[in-house]
Parts: structure tokens; sequence; C-alpha cells
């Protein structure tokens, strides 16, 4: 049987949807899977049986994680399927590529919206075209291809849709109001069709991660402005096999949200605001915590209120040192 399946055990807990495993012949497609956190949650569901079908746009990079990923195969009926597509641009191109897939690995049992990229920058220093290109990649590039999956996920009665945000899809932060904005935007969506699709049994998980060390920070890096650096060294860089690891996790258990690390977990309890809860615990733990993590919360934006004082005063000394000359 080719299901996520609900285990025969009872569940304790009625908010939890009953569990679920990841069971072999699973069909996970995962956009942006040939490079960084999207690659790593490919090979964490391949080393579980899945099959996979990666979604990118370079097609030498494609083939190459697709080489990788093979690698992690507990059995030799496993496939791995590329295609190369913007998921972006065009509906009825991405809509057609993932029919494709489905007429070839079954029916897409979970989805992982995770092609993405980042842009960081002063607001006015950001070229407008960058806003909406950020729009087009993070926002509609994860609309399009969960637009492609959801009838035949509701026919089937069960499913799996992750969206990968970013902390900085919880807190807006120096440098990121293009990026930050369409991380945001994710959050929007994946409440909406949470509370639309639960009666039929799918589950949607939205993941916020910090930096991460892929090829994606790697080229931040190079031209993020010394305030953003500083602000997000607070939660720390992860590996992408941790942040992988948790989100296949908490999206095959059928958890709403899903954060890495200490700061990650404060995050997320302190901005729940109305997302739907999936479980006891975790809304009794929301309620508890809400008042000293604002008060944490509040020591933090005081913080980063003055590394951007302190960047602005030094860029000012340097400055006039410059002019004197
Ligand atoms: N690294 C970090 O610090 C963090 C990253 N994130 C988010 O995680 C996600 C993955 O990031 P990361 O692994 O670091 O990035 P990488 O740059 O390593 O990987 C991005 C992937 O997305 C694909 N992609 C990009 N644009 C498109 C497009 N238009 N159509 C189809 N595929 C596309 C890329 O392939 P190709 O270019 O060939 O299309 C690649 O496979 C992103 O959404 C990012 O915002 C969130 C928090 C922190
Ligand atoms: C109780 C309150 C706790 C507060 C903790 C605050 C921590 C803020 C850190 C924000 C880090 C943002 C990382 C964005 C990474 C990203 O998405 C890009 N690297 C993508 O390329």
């Amino acid at each position: 049987m080719r299901c996520l399946n609900s285990s025969s055990t009872a569940v304790s807990d009625p908010l939890r949807p009953a569990q679920h495993t990841l069971t072999p012949h699973h069909h996970i497609s995962v956009t942006g899977g040939s490079s960084g956190i999207g690659k790593c949650i490919a090979i964490e569901c391949y080393k579980q049986g899945a099959f996979i079908t990666l979604v990118a746009r370079d097609e030498s990079k494609l083939v190459q994680a697709k080489k990788e990923v093979e690698k992690s195969a507990i059995n030799d009926k496993q496939v791995v399927l590329c295609i190369s597509v913007d998921v972006s641009k065009d509906y009825s191109q991405v809509e057609s590529v993932i029919k494709q897939a489905q007429e070839k690995l079954g029916p897409v049992d979970m989805l992982v919206n995770c092609a993405g990229m980042s842009v960081s920058g002063k607001f006015e220093e950001v070229d407008v075209e960058r806003f909406r290109g950020l729009m087009e990649v993070n926002y509609l590039g994860s609309v399009y291809p969960t637009r492609a999956v959801i009838t035949t996920m509701k026919e089937r009665r069960m499913g799996r849709v992750v969206f990968v945000s970013s902390q900085a899809g919880q807190l807006g932060l120096f440098g990121y109001t293009a990026y930050s904005a369409s991380k945001f935007a994710l959050r929007g969506l994946a409440e909406a069709l949470q509370m639309e699709v639960k009666p039929y049994n799918i589950y949607v998980t939205v993941s916020y991660p910090p930096d991460t060390d892929t090829p994606c920070l790697t080229e931040e890096n190079k031209t993020k402005p010394l305030e953003t650096k500083l602000i997000s060294e607070t939660s720390g860089v992860c590996q992408p096999e941790q942040v992988a690891k948790v989100i296949v996790k908490d999206a095959v258990q059928g958890n709403f949200n899903s954060s890495v690390g200490p700061d990650g977990y404060m995050l997320s309890a302190l901005t729940c605001g109305m997302s739907p809860v999936t479980s006891i615990t975790e809304g009794l733990q929301q309620i508890v915590t809400m008042g000293l993590f604002r008060t944490i919360a509040l020591f933090y934006l005081g913080s980063f209120d003055s590394i951007v004082r302190r960047c602005m005063i030094q860029r000012e000394q340097s400055k006039a040192a410059d002019k004197r000359e």
C-alpha cells in the first residue's frame, strides 16, 4: 500500500493527526532538490525508502544531486527522477511536469517547496525588480507546485505539503525587506491552506530555518550588510543535514510548525499568533512561555537596534575620515 499510513495504534492526543510514518514507496517531490537544504531533504527521505522527484532549473546540478541521493538507497527499487523547470514562471508548465512525474512515480504523497533564493541589502539599495523576483520565486514558486498536487491529494484524502520559510519569515530584520516579505507570505498561504485541507487528512508544515551552511548562504554573505550578519549571528549557523532531518520528521508527523534550535523554538512559540496547533503540549507550552519569551524578545530587539545604530555611526565616521584625507 502506498500511502502515508495511519498506524492502527490509538492516538492519545486529539489535536494531532493519527500517527504517521514515512513508509517505503512514497513519492516525495522536492523543489530546490538539487542543492542545499532541498538536496538534504531528498537524501533524508531516500534513506527511508521513498521515491524522489527533484525539481530545479539547472540540469547539470540536478544530475549531480541525483547521483548523490542515489548513494543512500535502501533497496534497489527506489527511483530518483529529475525535472528541470522554473517553478516561478508559468503555471501550466509546472502543472504539466508534475503530471509527468506522477505518471511515472504515482501520485505525490509529500511535496516539499524548498526552491528559493535570497537578496539582502538596504531597502533603497535593492533594485525594485528584485522585490518582484523574490515574490515570484519564494512565494509563487511555492504556490504553483502546491496547486498542481493538491487536487489529487484531496481526492486521495492524504498528503503532506511543506513550505520552507525562514526565521526571517517570523521577524523582519535589517537588510531583508524584500526577502522577509516573501517568506512571511508563505505563512499566510500555509495557514489558510491548512484550514481548507485538514478535513481531507492533508497536513501542511512551515519550516523556519536559521542561517544554514549552503551555497545560497555563501553567495549571500558576499554582499550581506554588516548589520544583517551581526543580527543573524544571534541564532547561529546550522548544517543543512540537521535542518533537513527536522523538516522531514515534522512533516511526517503532520506538525504545522517546524523550527530548529533553541532560538527557533522560542521564535515559533512567540510568533504562533493564530496558527494551528498540532498537539495539546504545544498549545500549553505556548500559553505558559509567551510572557517570558516576549520579555526575552524585547532584550533582543534592544540589542538589534543598538547594532544598527553602532553600524550607522561607524559608517558615518569612516565617511568623514575619508573626506578629510
Ligand atoms: N541557507 C539559508 O541560510 C537558509 C535558507 N532558507 C531557505 O531554504 C531554501 C533552500 O535554500 P538553500 O538550500 O540555502 O539554497 P540553495 O541555493 O543551495 O538551493 C536552492 C535550490 O532552489 C532551486 N531554485 C532556485 N530558484 C528556482 C526556480 N526559480 N525554479 C526552480 N528551482 C529553483 C535551485 O536550483 P536552480 O538554481 O538550478 O534552479 C536549488 O536547487 C530557500 O527557500 C531559502 O530561502 C531558509 C532559511 C535559511
Ligand atoms: C524569544 C525571542 C528569540 C529571538 C531570537 C531572534 C533571532 C533572530 C535571528 C534571525 C536570523 C535570520 C536568519 C535568516 C536566514 C535566511 O533565511 C537567509 N540566510 C537565507 O539565505
